[in-house]
């Protein structure tokens, strides 16, 4: 791979119009489908008609790509059977404890809820049991649709008399079979409460009935609102939600806390226990614990709200949210880098960092196998370099108030990185529609991934020096037998670690587990960075957390949750619950 020049690599956007590049346009964007692309210095002549209109990101596949993994999966892992795992080693019975539904309590669901609400239609509810990924499949009978606190409550009071177990469902992004039932739980799904109720923007601020304080920027809604449609709605008020996700279109708010989700601008917002004042929860036995405040400091005992943020709804139901919601800035710059190898990528990262500092929103990364498997599946996606693939490429963004000042400090930083020899070669987005491109290449790996095969998925956390070897280590052990691709949020030390398979296979899946669990415990790593451990990893929690304290998280899911009927089989093992 030929170095570039840093004249050749600046002149393009150097000298372009200085334009603010904003983010995700919202829904039914009218922005024009071509483009001239100055600050490209690879795609001169060729971004015009490569940059298309940016495209939506629902994380749906098409039926056709769905079904042939649901077939693969049935016929070659378990034949027809309710549960559908790609993991041989998750083997769970069902609870005995729990009861079964009956006529009675269909009776008493629909005089509470109405008809409509409550959904035994098969096509429905075949859709509601199974993941996005097609790979977790339940075999519920029943998907109630309440629409307020009140009708939550009084389900959970239901089947907590009646030992009916429950799964709360989302927006059902998750990657870990969190959001769906295992065997025959009741879902409850919050599709329908996504309702906004506030957003005190600090100058007159609405009635809001939990606080009278104003303070710039607290939006209190429902838990079953879509995250991106939140973000649309800030927009216009000048706010952006600190979150931001690939599944973004689809992901509900109530599900984001749940699952404690991490996302795109983690690095520059932190996580969502900083950023949620307050929550309305629902226990399992019906109460409803008003925990909404939007103060920004409240030390009046246990802040009980963090128990409930990542608990994947194995505590309690959350039926509204407060959080804070940073002003949206008006200069943000989107920079696509190619690098030639991954300690180049650290550099970088620690440059950045010292360098440009709290601009920063957003520092993800990916190898090349993992461009290489977007571009391969993700129609619309293209390659903005010139060349073929590189080693390494990084996304920096930068989001900023003084326009001029921060795309003069980011390019500044590109040159030197350049001239240091870290960058190889880059692109800067001049428009929303290149950034959008941009974007589509990074959001776009989870849905390549799923599309691509049979994926086995993995969410670590370790540290910036160890954060690439795995990936090394994993090809080593699968040699030609998979294809294994790392990305991730580099700047927040999250490694998707993904490796593709044409099938399912268990002796693949006994070469990865528990190898990649016990290398990550090695490295004081975590083996569920901002997924969850759902399902898939709730017998794996030992990997990151004392025997000490996985017992005292089960006494607090006794407590809370006694006959267990909340999100069974999931977070914690089985063997410590009943
Ligand atoms: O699919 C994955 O492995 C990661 C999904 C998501 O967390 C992302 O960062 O794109
Ligand atoms: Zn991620």
């Amino acid at each position: 791979m030929a170095r570039r020049r840093a004249s050749q690599f600046l002149a393009g956007y150097c000298c372009s119009k200085s334009r603010s590049v904003v983010r995700r346009p919202p829904l039914c964007s009218q922005e024009p489908a071509s483009i001239s692309a100055p600050g490209l210095s690879h795609t001169h002549g060729k971004a015009t008609s490569m940059f298309k209109p940016p495209l939506k990101l629902h994380w749906k596949l098409s039926s056709q790509t769905s079904c042939d993994i649901m077939q693969v999966h049935y016929s070659r892992t378990y034949g027809i059977h309710q549960r559908s795992f790609t993991s041989a080693a998750i083997n769970i019975q069902r609870n005995p404890s729990f009861s079964k539904l009956n006529s009675d309590d269909i009776c008493y669901f629909k005089s509470m809820l109405g008809d409509k609400n409550v959904v035994q239609d098969e096509d429905r509810l075949s859709a509601a049991n199974v993941d996005w990924m097609r790979k977790y499949k339940g075999s519920s009978q029943l998907l109630l649709l309440p629409r307020n606190t009140e009708e939550v409550s009084k389900i959970l009071r239901h089947c907590n008399s009646r030992r009916l177990a429950i799964v709360p469902q989302g927006g059902k992004t998750g990657l870990v079979g969190g959001s769906v039932p295992v065997y025959d739980e009741v879902i409850i799904s919050l599709a329908s409460m996504d309702k906004i109720i506030s957003l005190d923007k600090g100058i007159s601020p609405f009635t809001i009935q939990h606080s009278s304080f104003s303070v710039n920027g607290i939006l209190i809604c429902e838990a079953g609102c879509i995250l991106e449609n939140l973000n649309s709605f800030l927009a216009n008020e000048g706010f952006i939600m600190p979150l931001d996700l690939g599944a973004k279109g689809s992901c509900q708010i109530g599900g984001n806390v749940s699952t404690n989700a991490g996302g795109l601008h983690f690095i520059r917002y932190g996580s969502l226990h900083g950023n949620i004042l307050g929550l309305e929860v629902v226990l399992a036995d019906g109460t409803v614990l008003d925990m909404l405040g939007t103060l920004r400091k409240d030390n009046t005992g246990y802040d009980l709200k963090h128990l409930f943020i990542g608990s994947e709804g194995s505590l309690g139901i959350v039926t509204k949210v407060s959080i804070l919601t940073p002003p949206k800035l008006l200069s943000t710059n989107l920079a696509l880098l190619a690098c030639k190898d991954f300690l180049s990528c650290q550099k970088l990262l620690l440059e950045a960092k010292r360098e440009l500092g709290e601009v920063i929103s957003a520092f993800e990364f990916m190898d090349s196998g993992s461009m290489d498997m977007v571009l391969a599946h993700m129609d619309g996606v293209r390659n903005p370099f010139q060349s073929s693939l590189y080693d390494f490429y990084v996304l920096i963004e930068t989001t900023g108030s003084d326009e001029s000042y921060d795309k003069a400090k980011l390019e500044a930083f590109l040159l030197r990185s350049m001239e240091g020899g870290l960058i190889l070669d880059g692109a800067v987005a001049q428009d929303i529609n290149q950034a959008s491109s941009f974007w589509q290449i990074r959001e776009g790996m989870s849905e390549a991934t799923v599309k691509a095969g049979a994926v086995y998925k993995y969410d670590l956390s370790l540290p910036v020096e160890n954060f690439y070897d795995i990936v090394g280590e994993m090809r080593a052990r699968l040699g030609e037998k998979a294809k294994v691709v790392g990305y991730g949020h580099l700047g927040d030390g999250n490694l998707h670690l993904n490796i593709l398979t044409t099938q399912y296979d268990n002796n693949i899946l006994a070469q990865i587990e528990p190898f990649v669990y016990e290398w990550t415990s090695t490295h004081r790593g975590s083996i569920s960075a901002e997924h969850g451990l759902g399902l898939m990893k709730a017998d794996k929690i030992h990997y990151s957390k004392s025997p000490e304290t996985v017992q005292l998280m089960a006494s607090i899911k006794k407590l809370l949750d006694p006959n267990g009927i909340l999100n069974p089989y999931k977070v914690l093992p089985q063997s410590m619950l009943q």
